[in-house]
């Protein structure tokens, strides 16, 4: 179809994933290969970990929302940090699995600035949710359609999720990778971040039943 038949060609556009890397990465959880791409789409670095065979059903599998703040910075604010360490080290000790790095998801998809700001915004009274809405953004602007890109291009056709977030899943299975599973990631709230938490669960339904013994539904 060209534009004179007054039809154009979208096929044109880049999509998906190149995988450009792979090299074996030694980590205080075990042994992984850290394959990096680039998505064609959008120009960004991806970098996903695998460890052992995880071609097919069943393996374990991580998305990680990029945070800065948590998985570097070890802050408390939230939990994203031990996550990834409970994350690393479940793949490691089931003998597979794969996670999934998600460069572009700082702040849940809003970047690192504007995070900081809601937490600004967050430390003098507002909640999460509302914290994003008061500077103009989406609570959540995530979009894991790279995600499902990696995952097929490593051969996973259906995976066991390590996340409480249901749009992760809902993410996945629209974009043709089967969910077999959800795998709950608990950690133990803090006091620094149970506000953080208590939102997730009243306001954006991720199953997080451990609070339930700390404070009642609102
Ligand atoms: N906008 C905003 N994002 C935050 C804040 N604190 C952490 N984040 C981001 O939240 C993302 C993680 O999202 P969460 O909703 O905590 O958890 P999730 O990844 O959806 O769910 P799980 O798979 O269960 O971990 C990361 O990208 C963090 O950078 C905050 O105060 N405001
Ligand atoms: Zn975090």
């Amino acid at each position: 179809m060209t534009e004179s038949d007054g039809v154009f060609d979208v096929g044109t556009q880049p999509s998906g994933v190149e995988r450009v890397v792979n090299v074996r990465l030694s980590t205080r959880y075990g042994e992984f290969l850290a394959i990096g791409y680039r998505d064609l789409a959008r120009g960004d670095e991806q970098i996903a970990l695998v460890h052992g065979d995880v071609t097919g059903e069943e393996a374990l599998a991580r998305l990680h929302s990029e945070c800065l703040t948590g998985d570097a910075f070890g802050s408390r604010h939230c939990e994203c940090g031990d996550q990834l360490s409970a994350a690393l080290k479940a793949i490691a000790a089931e003998g597979r699995g794969v996670l999934v790095y998600l460069r572009g998801h700082e702040g849940r998809g809003i970047g690192l600035l504007a995070k900081l700001q809601a937490m600004r915004l967050q430390a003098e009274g507002l909640d999460t949710v509302e914290a994003n809405l008061a500077l103009g953004l989406p609570a959540d602007a995530r979009d894991y359609q790279v995600a499902a890109e990696v995952l097929h291009d490593l051969r996973v056709r259906s995976v066991r999720l390590l996340s409480n977030n249901p749009r992760k899943r809902e993410a996945l299975l629209r974009h043709g990778v089967g969910v077999s599973e959800q795998v709950p990631l608990l950690m133990p709230p803090r006091q620094e971040n149970l506000a953080y938490l208590l939102t997730k669960r009243d306001r954006m339904d991720h199953c997080l039943p451990h609070l339930d013994a700390v404070v009642q539904r609102t």
